[in-house]
């Protein structure tokens, strides 16, 4: 790291503060509920809405944004995304009726959309190929300090400020971030902009071909599809009511459990970061090693007689949390499957399966839990959430066959010097 200049760490700073505004304002309606409830007067469902909808845009457009990132640098993507998720949570701030929240939520879901594969962008320009897999890490696990700021802070403001100014004052960090991205951020050491060559649709669907033909992007894909999605799963709706409902424990205690999920995947990171970036062999290893280990905290915490004990909670929230960082092996071997021009392109197929992932988790465990509760109440059981929990053995086992497929078939085709030589691209042909 000693060689690094300082203006690489100056980029990413600059990057990673924009990733951190983008998960505050993905993030900065998980305590708004109620607040929201009452000022557009939802429904439950219309509530749940705004977080789906954000959560299909964002996944919808991360293949599109990372052809954008391709051809006209991340600098000039990362731009458009701060501007539209800024202006996207000040109409939030002054929205008054169910449409005109969902439309901002729809824009928020799209900003979002352009951030996270812009600043990875940047870091395999600015960063040598041996700090690129730990300031990956850092980029994902810091980043997620968004939604603790989303958290305590914000639920301080709706309640002293309330709605509007509360909401005004998160989106006034977009133009001070516009700035400092505006003045101190270029594309590579020396080049303000790097730009693509223009491609007609037929040779962006021949792009979006090549890089999944790489048995590597399809690894990146399936390690990011089945590690993330158990904690989102009960980050972003079902963990408190599964933990006070079932497990018995006070909301407090539930809070500060889902808080712990955030620190492990804060602390996580950077330990797997040093891990992967020396052991390029074994990324595929950590990740199934992961899987396995929220695999058997699932099972005892859903096997264990009655309520689990805290202890037994405190394990599954940690094995859960580093479900994050594992998902970002996905990024790397992706980056090592696929050239330069065609990196950012790949980085979104990949961060597709870990968002449609969380998508299919979050909605199967409401839809056991409806089916597993009679007529149109809330109170679910421990029985039903048993069962509603249940649904993710299905996504690992289907995640973990796929990376063993294409970890296999990495490892055949390449062999262990040349994945250890930091390259996971399979040449047709060669
Ligand atoms: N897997 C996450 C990032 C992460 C890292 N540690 C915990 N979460 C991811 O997909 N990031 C993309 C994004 O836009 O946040």
């Amino acid at each position: 790291m000693t060689d690094t200049p300082r203006r690489a760490w100056l980029v990413w700073g600059v990057g990673l503060a924009i990733y951190v505004m983008a998960v505050f304002h993905r993030t900065s309606l998980a305590v708004a509920g109620l607040a929201a409830t009452d000022r557009f007067d939802l429904s439950a469902s219309q509530l749940g809405s705004f977080t789906m909808l954000q959560l299909f845009v964002y996944a919808g457009m991360q293949i599109p944004v990372g052809l954008l990132v391709d051809r006209f640098g991340p600098r000039t993507v990362l731009t458009a995304g701060v501007v539209t998720i800024s202006l996207a949570q000040a109409g939030f701030a002054l929205a008054t009726s169910y449409p005109e929240a969902l439309a901002a939520r729809v824009l928020v879901g799209l900003g979002d959309a352009m951030t996270f594969i812009c600043v990875l962008r940047l870091v395999s320009s600015w960063f040598g190929s041996r700090q690129i897999p730990l300031v990956t890490q850092l980029t994902g696990s810091t980043g997620q300090i968004g939604s603790i700021a989303a958290a305590v802070p914000m639920t301080w403001a709706l309640s002293e400020l309330g709605w509007t100014t509360a909401y005004l004052i998160s989106a006034a960090a977009g133009p001070v971030l516009l700035v400092a991205l505006l003045l101190l951020v270029s594309d590579a050491p020396g080049a303000r902009h790097v730009r693509g060559h223009p491609m007609s649709r037929l040779t962006l669907l021949a792009s979006l071909r090549a890089s999944w033909a790489q048995p590597g992007t399809r690894l990146g894909f399936w390690v990011h599809f089945a590690t993330p999605f158990s904690a989102h799963l009960l980050v972003m709706l079902w963990g408190f009511p599964f933990l006070v409902l079932s497990e018995g424990v006070s909301e407090t205690v539930a809070g500060a459990l889902l808080s712990l999920i955030i620190v492990a995947v804060v602390a996580s990171g950077p330990v797997l970061g040093w891990l992967v970036g020396n052991h390029p062999w074994h990324r595929s290893t950590v990740a199934l090693a992961t899987i396995a280990a929220m695999v058997a905290a699932w099972t005892a915490v859903l096997a264990w007689p009655g309520e689990a004990p805290l202890w037994l909670l405190v394990v599954l929230v940690v094995a859960c949390g580093c479900g994050g960082p594992a998902s970002m092996i996905g990024f790397d071997v992706g980056r090592t499957s696929n050239p330069v021009d065609r990196m950012a392109s790949a980085t979104g197929i990949i961060n597709v399966g870990g968002f449609a992932a969380a998508v299919l988790a979050v909605s199967a465990v409401g839809a056991v839990l409806d089916l597993a509760t009679p007529g149109s109440s809330t109170d679910y059981t421990d029985g039903a959430f048993r069962a509603a929990m249940s649904v993710q053995y299905v996504l690992w086992a289907l995640g973990a066959v796929q990376i063993w497929r294409y970890r296999t078939r990495v490892r055949r085709l390449l062999g262990r010097d040349v994945v250890e030589g930091g390259s996971t691209m399979v040449v047709p042909g060669g």
